[in-house]
């Protein structure tokens, strides 16, 4: 549905030092430095995906957003998506996709939402009846109900960005780019627009390439993340795999009755001891939890383990370590 080839994209950003003098010599002479945004961008995306694309700040990945919904023009490269060539065929294109940036709005600020609904059906000429039956499914599973008689600016971020994702879905798109639809919302209002997406992917089978820096809206939602760090590909693969390639490193938390002597066992490193506690550390390449777990009952009187994974960041930033980003 959506592939990319040998994408590249360089802004040209002008040069600017401090001084007054500096100001004058720049008024005269533009010096310019060249930004490589995106470096040799190639992947593929099938129907019905949810895609998580992820990296640091400044990596590419809005410049990889507005390139597939055709806002910019890559430098070189091949974009297709659903047959389309995104910034060719601007106008046909964007019948089929649905783009969201969390940070930006595309309704109109001092007007009731559904004026700005109204407008993008004209927009979109979407059919009376079409029109009627999305507003209705949205309406009810983003529970906009009296938000669409009130002025954007008095929506809260929660409110105003559940409008905006029914506005990018009105006309039915089966491609849905969200860039950080998660930015500045609350717990409740961050599992309200995930629940969304999984069910207008799941239902509808709209695919989603989404752009976040919650690696817990990755972690609820993509089966596949792409990770891009200075404009390059680092990873493409699920958040097991990921997982799996870095973290078989377990952290065993056990609490115990009173027990005065520090406990060794075989193959782990103890981090910390204390009578009631004791925190070791395992690579289950090495050996298995099982094992630990079962010489540790056999020392101490066991009241509680847990076992935990490395963090999804950590595995991240050991990632970027890898490829020196
Ligand atoms: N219009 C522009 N003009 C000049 N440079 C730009 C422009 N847009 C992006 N860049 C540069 O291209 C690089 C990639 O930016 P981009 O916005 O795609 O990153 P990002 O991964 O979305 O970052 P963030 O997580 O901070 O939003 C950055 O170095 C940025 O400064």
């Amino acid at each position: 549905m959506i592939a990319l080839q040998g994408i590249h994209k360089s802004f040209k950003v002008a040069k600017r030092s401090g001084g007054l003098g500096q100001a004058v010599k720049s008024f005269f002479v533009r010096e310019h430095t060249i930004v490589e945004a995106l470096h040799d961008i190639s992947f593929t995306v099938n129907e019905g995906e949810i895609v998580g694309y992820i990296g640091p700040n400044g990596a590419g990945k809005s410049t990889t957003i507005k390139v597939m919904s055709g806002i910019l023009v890559p430098d070189r490269g091949a974009c297709s998506i659903m047959g389309f060539t995104p910034w060719k065929e601007r106008k046909a294109y964007v019948q089929h996709i649905g783009v969201v940036f969390g940070q930006r709005s595309q309704l109109w600020w001092d007007v009731p939402v559904i004026d700005s609904y109204e407008l993008l059906r004209d927009i979109y000429r979407i059919p009376p009846a079409d029109y009627q039956s999305n507003l209705s499914l949205l309406t009810e599973t983003l529970e906009l109900g009296d938000l669409l008689q009130t002025p954007v600016r008095q929506l809260s971020l929660g409110q105003r960005m559940r409008c905006e994702i029914a506005a990018s879905l009105l006309h039915g798109p089966k491609v849905l780019f969200l860039d950080e639809p998660t930015i500045g919302l609350d717990a409740v209002s961050k599992i309200a627009v995930r629940q969304f997406i999984k069910t207008i992917n799941k239902e509808k089978g709209v695919t989603v390439i989404l752009t976040t820096h919650d690696m817990s809206d990755i972690e609820a939602l993509a089966d596949r993340i792409l990770m891009i760090g200075k404009g390059t590909l680092l990873y493409d693969g699920s958040l097991g795999e990921l997982r799996r390639r870095f973290g078989t490193q377990r952290t065993i938390t056990a609490d115990f009755r009173e027990h005065a002597a520090p406990v060794d066992i075989p193959g782990a490193a103890r981090l910390s001891w204390s009578p009631e506690r004791a925190v070791y550390s395992v690579d289950t390449e090495q050996v298995l939890i099982a094992s630990v777990i079962s010489s540790l009952a056999e020392q101490v009187d066991l009241v509680d383990v847990a076992v935990e994974t490395k963090p999804v960041e950590e595995l991240i930033v050991q990632l970027y370590k890898e490829h020196q980003i």
